[in-house]
C-alpha cells in the first residue's frame, strides 16, 4: 500500500470491493459512491478490486499530466475479463504494441479518408438523417404531415446503427430488419448483463462452469455479434471473387479499405495481421463501440431539451441565421455555431454516458500528483467524475449551455472521449453525428413531451453505460 495513492484500507482478498458496493448502494450510483470516497481522500485515490490495485484520477490537471504528457507509460490497456472475451488481444478496443498501433492507425485513416474531399462521412450521415425523419414521419399515424411520435430510444438506435452501417458495409438497416433487432437486443443484454466489476474477472473464470449461469447472456450475445460481422465479410469477399462487387481505388466502405490493405500486404510479401479473422474483431470493435454510445447520447440531448425546452428556440436561432433558414446544416458551418457547439458539450457533460471509463495498466513504477505509482497497478481517469467536478463546472446538475460560452476554453476541461493515447478512435465520426443529426433536428422540428417530461435520472447508474429512462417524444416539424 506504501507504493500507492492514499485510499481506503483494504481486506485481503476481497480488497476493498465491500466499501465500493457499500458506498455505490448507498448512494445510489457508481458516481455518488466514488463521490464520497473522493471526500475522504482527494482526486487521486486507491481501490483495491479483489487483489488487484485500481487508481482513479477524477482531477482534470492530473489526467493531462499522466495520460497526455506521460502517454507511454499511461498508454496500455488493461483488459483482462469480459473486454477481452472475443478478442483475444486483437482489434482495437482491447489489444496493445504493434498490433494496436497498426490497427488503430489504419482505422483512423480510413475514417478520415471518409472526411476529406467527397467528404462520405457527411454524405452518409445526412443522408441516414434525411432517410429517417421522412419515413418515420409517413408511416404509421403520421400522415406525412412532417410530425410524429416515437421511442426516442429506437429511433436514435437505427439512425446511428444505420450510419455506422454505412461506414463500415455501406448498408442500411431497415426499420423491421431481422438482423438490426436482434443485434440491438444481444447488444442490450450482453450490456445490461456486464457489469463493472465483470471487467476485471479473468476470461478463464467467466468462462467456468461456476459461473455458467452468466454466460448465456454476456457471451452468447457477443458470440451472435461476430458471427453477424463474419458473414457480411464472407458476402463481400464471394462477392468481389464473382466480379459482382468492384474494389475501386477510393474504397466506399471500411470493408474494402481493408480488403484492399490486405491484397497490397499480401502482394508484397509482408507478414501482415491484416487478415479476415482479424477484420471480423476490428469490425467488432467498431460496431460495439460506435453505435451505442451515439445512440445514448442522442436520446440524453433530447431528455436535456425537453427539459429546458428554450435552449431549442435559441440554438435554432442561431441555426435559422447561418443557413438563412432554406438549407441544412453542414459540417462547415461549426465554426459559425457556438451556441450549437455548447449545447452538445452541455448533453455531452451532464449525460457522461460511461459511469466507469476504460483501464490502463502501469508497467513501471512512477510517480502520480507527488504520490507513488507501482507497476502493475490499473489506472483510469474518471470521466464521470471529472465532469462533476464543482472546481471547474459550477452548478454541475444544472443543464446550462451557456457556462461554455461564459468561460472561454472550457470546452478543453470536458473529456467524454476519454483522453491520450488511447482516446476514443470514432471522436470524430461522433462528433460528426451528433453536429450534424442535433443540429438539423433543431432547424428542423420542436421537441414536445408525450406525457410527463423524461427525468434527468438515469435508469442505470450502477451499470457500464448511464442510459436515460425509455420514453417517447414528439417532433413536430417547424413550418
Ligand atoms: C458519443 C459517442 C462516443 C463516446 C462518448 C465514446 C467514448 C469512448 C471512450 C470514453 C473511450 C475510452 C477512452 C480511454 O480509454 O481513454 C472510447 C474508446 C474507443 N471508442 Fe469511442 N465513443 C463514442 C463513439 C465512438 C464511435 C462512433 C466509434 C467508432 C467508429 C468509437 C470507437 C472507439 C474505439 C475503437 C475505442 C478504443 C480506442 C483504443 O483503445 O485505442 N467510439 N470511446
Amino acid at each position: 500500500r506504501r507504493q500507492l495513492p492514499r485510499g481506503p484500507f483494504p481486506l485481503p482478498i476481497i480488497g476493498n470491493l465491500h466499501q465500493l458496493l457499500f458506498y455505490c448502494w448507498k448512494n445510489g450510483g457508481i458516481i455518488e459512491g466514488y463521490a464520497e470516497i473522493e471526500k475522504s481522500f482527494g482526486k487521486v485515490y486507491t481501490l483495491w478490486i479483489g487483489p488487484l490495485p485500481t487508481v482513479f484520477i477524477s482531477d482534470y490537471d492530473v489526467a493531462v499530466e499522466t495520460h497526455i504528457k506521460r502517454a507511454n507509460v499511461f498508454g496500455k490497456r488493461y483488459a483482462p475479463g469480459i473486454m477481452n472475451y472475443i478478442r483475444f488481444d486483437k482489434g482495437v478496443v482491447a489489444s496493445n504494441g504493434d498490433f494496436w498501433q497498426d490497427h488503430r492507425r489504419f482505422a483512423l485513416t480510413t475514417l478520415r479518408n471518409f472526411g476529406f474531399g467527397r467528404n462520405i462521412m457527411e454524405e452518409r450521415i445526412m443522408d441516414e438523417y434525411r432517410y429517417r425523419f421522412e419515413e418515420f414521419s409517413s408511416t404509421g399515424n403520421n400522415n406525412r404531415s412532417g410530425s410524429f411520435t416515437t421511442c426516442a430510444r429506437s429511433f436514435f438506435d437505427l439512425l446511428t446503427g444505420s450510419v455506422i452501417n454505412k461506414i463500415l458495409i455501406n448498408e442500411r438497416f431497415g426499420r423491421d430488419d431481422q438482423d438490426f433487432q436482434k443485434l440491438k437486443t444481444n447488444l442490450s443484454k450482453g450490456l445490461e448483463q456486464t457489469g463493472f466489476l465483470d471487467i476485471f474477472c479473468p476470461v478463464d473464470i467467466l468462462m467456468s462452469k461456476w459461473l455458467a449461469w452468466k454466460q448465456g447472456p454476456i457471451f452468447e450475445s457477443f458470440d451472435w455479434i461476430l458471427e453477424l460481422t463474419k458473414r457480411h465479410i464472407a458476402r463481400r469477399v464471394s462477392q468481389i471473387e464473382s466480379g459482382e462487387h468492384i474494389l475501386h481505388d477510393e474504397p466506399d466502405d471500411f470493408l474494402d479499405a481493408y480488403l484492399m490493405k490486405k491484397g497490397k500486404d499480401e502482394r508484397e510479401g509482408l507478414e501482415t495481421t491484416f487478415t479476415l479473422e482479424n477484420l471480423a474483431v476490428d469490425m467488432y470493435d467498431l460496431w460495439l463501440a460506435g453505435q451505442e454510445t451515439t445512440s445514448t447520447t442522442l436520446t440524453w440531448a433530447c431528455v436535456c431539451l425537453l427539459n429546458k425546452p428554450e435552449v431549442i428556440q435559441k440554438a435554432r436561432e442561431e441555426l435559422i441565421h447561418v443557413t438563412g433558414g432554406n438549407r441544412s446544416l453542414s459540417l462547415i458551418d461549426k465554426k459559425v455555431t457556438p451556441y450549437l457547439a455548447a449545447v452538445i458539450s452541455e448533453v455531452q457533460r451532464i449525460s457522461s454516458i460511461v459511469n466507469v471509463n476504460l483501464f490502463r495498466i502501469i508497467e513501471q513504477d512512477t510517480v502520480i500528483d507527488g504520490q507513488p505509482l507501482r507497476a502493475g497497478t490499473a489506472v483510469t481517469a474518471h470521466i464521470g467524475m471529472i465532469h462533476v467536478d464543482e472546481d471547474l463546472f459550477k452548478n454541475h446538475l444544472e443543464f446550462d449551455p451557456e457556462r461554455f460560452i461564459r468561460e472561454e476554453g472550457l470546452d478543453k476541461k470536458l473529456i467524454p472521449f476519454g483522453i491520450g493515447k488511447r482516446a476514443c478512435l470514432g471522436e470524430s465520426l461522433a462528433k460528426a453525428e451528433l453536429y450534424l443529426v442535433l443540429g438539423n433536428l433543431l432547424l428542423d422540428y420542436n421537441l414536445e413531451p408525450v406525457g410527463n417530461v423524461p427525468s434527468m435520472k438515469s435508469i442505470t447508474p450502477f451499470g457500464f453505460l448511464k442510459r436515460p429512462e425509455q420514453f417517447d417524444v414528439k417532433f413536430v416539424a417547424v413550418k
